[in-house]
Formats: structure tokens, C-alpha cells, sequence
């Protein structure tokens, strides 16, 4: 992975070279203080120690026998993201779906989509307790029994100790996967948790993980010796000069699910405290024709990260004689990506709108290996020098408790006079 952040210096939030200078002190220190946290596998600096920690053999041993035509797994956030962000990238031959919300009409038509009687089902969550994950798998196991499928030849678990989805592994004497301890759930792709749904679509998780280790090699007591400490160190000092957006836009329509992945790491570890960094999705080149506008000529206050691989395979454009499109035939597809992510950049630059450049050598599993590892550890380094616990998530908890009560769970007063409070209704 490389990091170029020569854009980020100089613009409208007034960044420079001598700014990062004196910050990389504060990285060196925060270095030391990641480091030992890996060394005593602290809860969540853990997830930094995945490349070596994590082993592929239990997660080949849980896929082997299957040959599915579909592959549902069932959870959401970080237990979905993560597998979803390798299988978007990586994976072929198998029809990978994510039930990650509980929308009925949307569960219902990925149902009626796919063929149970091949399909595998991952059921994955470190909790257990998950409303949304444990929901959709119960309608799943239904569905399944209602077409005659034996869901117990079929579904394979990815949870932690204990909780409802151990139980049920226990019971049924269900093929089932150990979620790591001290690996938060948006830091688990590299994990039991995303290498499951990779390994059943064929990704090469040997590769994988070699390219996130060999991210984890660069990391270094100093911003400009670790890409994936400039990056976070970098949007971090930007973010305390009021880039309060992280526009996160992929050139390549494989990365689009990796800047959901992005956005639950980025908001989740960092939005603490009145602080953080909002994670807006975008994707090159079709968000030119969306969301630039505002990049280059909205509010000063967000900073543009821009990828893409240096090689990716390609499709000519034929010649045409179509009235002032004749520079485009002879080119190709791949030409005029690289044109307009290369315009993009510079029409921001030219603006004074921060941007930086994250470039892989390939879509491929090493060069995803290195993103993700990469996001990871620049999201730690960013909530070390914000001073913020990265690793946790108390925000969440009011609503999931407000839900459990609405629901009828439990009384939750508290939501309703909330919600009732704030009605102004116009029809
Ligand atoms: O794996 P679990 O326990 O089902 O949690 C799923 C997701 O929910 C959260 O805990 C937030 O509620 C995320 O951090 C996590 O990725």
C-alpha cells in the first residue's frame, strides 16, 4: 500500500509539512504505546497481531465438504462487513449474500433468490445476542425447514464463548467457529469473523494475510517510515483543523463494499467524546457525477482519501465516429479511470480541498491484505492521538436497549417520551 499526502498540505484547512513534522513526536509515542498493547494482546491492539495470530487452518477445515452455489451469512456490522468488503474484492464461484438488516421485504426477496438446498449459512456473532443477526437467522431456519433442507447439514457458526449461538452450536453439534478474543467487531475481517465467507469463495487467505503482514511490517515510529501511519496521523491533524468529513472513494467498483467497511471503523472507533471523523461513502468515477460538486465547492471542512490499484485488467474503447467523442475510441476503460481519477485529484488540489492518495499494486489478495490492515492500524493510530477509546462502542447500547423495550421486551419509557416528544407532523 502506498500513501501519497502531498495533497493534504498547504490547502483551505492549512496543513503543512512542518505541522506534520512536529507531530510525528506524538506518533513515535503512540507507536510505542500500540506496540505494547499488541505485545500484551490488549483488547483491541490485538487486532493488529491478526496476521499472525489468525489461523487459516480451522477456517479451511469448517468450509471444506461445501460446495454451495450460495453462501448467506447472517449478521451485520462488523460481522458482515468484513466478509462482505473480502468476497466483493475477492471472491468467485459463489453467490455471497449479506442479511445484515431486517428490512422483511428486502430478507424475503434474497430468500425467494436463492436455492436453500445449495446454499451455506454463516451465522456470525461475537455477542451472540445480536436482535438483527439472531432474528434473520431464525427466519433463515425456518425458510430452510419449510423447503425441506436439514439447516444442521448447512449452517456453520462464527461466535464468541458464550451466548445463545454457542448454545445452539452445542446442541445441534453445529460446525462451529471461535470469534477472537480482544478483536473488536469492525477490526475482524482478518479474522474467524470475514475469512470464513473469503475462504468459501476461493480467496487465497495465505496471500491475504501475507499482505496484511506485510503492512504490519512498515508499521514505524514515524508518520513518514509506516503508510498506514501517515494516513491516520494525517487525517487526524486535518481533522483538527475542521476536516470533519472523510469522503472515502475507491476507484474501483470491487472496493465500493471496503468504504462501508471504512465507515463502521472510521465512525465507530472514533466518535467519542464530541470527537471523530465522519466517513462519507463515495465511489470514483461515478461520484464525480454526485458528490465532487460539494468536495470542491462546499464548506472547507472534509478531506477527499482517494484508491486505487496501479494495474487492473481493461477493456478497449472502439473507435467512433460520434461528433467530438473521437478522443475516446482507441482508448479503453481503464485509460479514462485513470484520467479521471488523476482530474479528480488535481481539480480538488487546484480548490485548496485536501486530498490523499492510497494506491495498491493490484485488487488482488496481498493488495487487499495491506488496505485493511492498513485502515486498521491508521484508525488506531488516529484515536491514540485523539486520546479516544478506539477499541469500544457505549453509543450504541441506548438505542439497541430502546429497541428491546419498544419492541416489547421490556419497558423502555425513556424512548417513547423521547419519540413523543418530538412530533411536528406535516402531511
Ligand atoms: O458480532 P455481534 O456481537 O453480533 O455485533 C455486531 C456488531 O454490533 C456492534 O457491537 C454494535 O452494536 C458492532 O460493534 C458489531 O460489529
Amino acid at each position: 500500500m502506498n500513501v501519497d499526502i502531498g495533497n493534504a498540505l498547504d490547502g483551505d484547512l492549512g496543513l503543512t509539512r512542518e505541522d506534520l513534522d512536529a507531530l510525528d513526536d506524538r506518533v513515535a509515542d503512540a507507536h510505542d504505546r500500540i506496540e505494547r498493547g499488541r505485545a500484551d494482546s490488549e483488547h483491541g491492539y490485538a487486532a493488529l497481531n491478526l496476521p499472525e495470530t489468525c489461523d487459516p487452518e480451522p477456517i479451511r477445515a469448517a468450509a471444506a465438504g461445501f460446495d454451495p452455489d450460495h453462501l448467506l451469512t447472517v449478521g451485520i456490522g462488523g460481522s458482515a462487513l468484513g466478509a462482505a468488503t473480502l468476497t466483493d474484492a475477492l471472491g468467485s464461484g459463489v453467490d455471497c449474500r449479506y442479511l445484515d438488516n431486517v428490512d422483511p421485504v428486502w430478507v424475503d426477496r434474497i430468500l425467494a433468490d436463492v436455492d436453500l438446498s445449495s446454499t451455506v449459512v454463516n451465522v456470525v456473532s461475537r455477542s451472540g445476542t445480536t436482535a438483527e443477526t439472531l432474528s434473520n437467522f431464525l427466519v433463515v431456519r425456518e425458510a430452510m425447514e419449510r423447503a425441506g433442507v436439514d439447516w444442521t447439514e448447512r449452517t456453520v457458526v462464527t461466535t464468541g464463548e458464550a451466548g445463545n449461538l454457542r448454545a445452539m452450536a452445542d446442541q445441534h453439534d453445529l460446525p462451529a467457529l471461535d470469534v477472537p478474543d480482544g478483536v473488536p467487531g469492525r477490526f475482524s475481517a482478518l479474522s474467524t469473523v470475514g475469512l470464513f465467507a473469503a475462504e468459501l469463495a476461493g480467496v487465497d487467505l495465505d496471500a491475504l494475510l501475507s499482505g496484511a503482514a506485510a503492512e504490519a511490517d512498515r508499521l514505524a515510529g514515524s508518520l513518514f517510515e509506516s503508510p498506514a501511519y501517515a494516513y491516520g496521523a494525517t487525517t487526524y491533524a486535518l481533522a483538527e483543523r475542521g476536516a470533519t468529513t472523510n469522503a472515502m472513494m475507491p476507484y474501483a467498483e470491487s472496493l465500493d463494499r471496503f468504504a462501508e467497511w471504512f465507515a463502521q471503523l472510521w465512525a465507530e472507533s472514533l466518535g467519542k467524546e464530541g470527537q471523530g471523523q465522519t466517513p462519507a461513502r463515495a465511489l470514483g468515477a461515478t461520484d464525480q457525477h454526485s458528490q465532487l460538486q460539494l468536495y470542491r465547492a462546499g464548506p472547507a471542512d472534509k478531506l477527499v482519501t482517494l484508491v486505487r490499484p496501479r494495474e487492473a485488467d481493461d477493456l478497449a474503447i472502439p473507435e467512433t465516429d460520434l461528433e467530438g467523442l473521437s478522443y475516446l475510441g482507441g482508448s479503453s476503460l481503464g485509460d479514462l479511470l485513470d484520467a479521471e481519477f488523476r482530474a479528480t485529484e488535481a481539480s480538488l488540489a487546484a480548490a485548496g480541498r485536501e486530498n490523499v492518495r492510497i494506491e495498491l499494486d493490484r485488487v488482488d489478495e496481498h493488495g487487499v491484505g495491506e488496505l485493511l490492515y492498513g485502515m486498521e492500524a491508521a484508525c488506531v493510530l488516529y484515536g491514540e492521538l485523539a486520546g479516544v477509546s478506539t477499541f469500544t462502542q457505549p453509543a450504541v447500547e441506548w438505542g439497541k436497549k430502546a429497541a428491546r423495550g419498544l419492541l416489547g421486551g421490556g419497558d423502555f419509557a425513556e424512548a417513547d417520551a423521547v419519540s413523543d416528544k418530538r412530533r411536528l407532523e406535516v402531511e
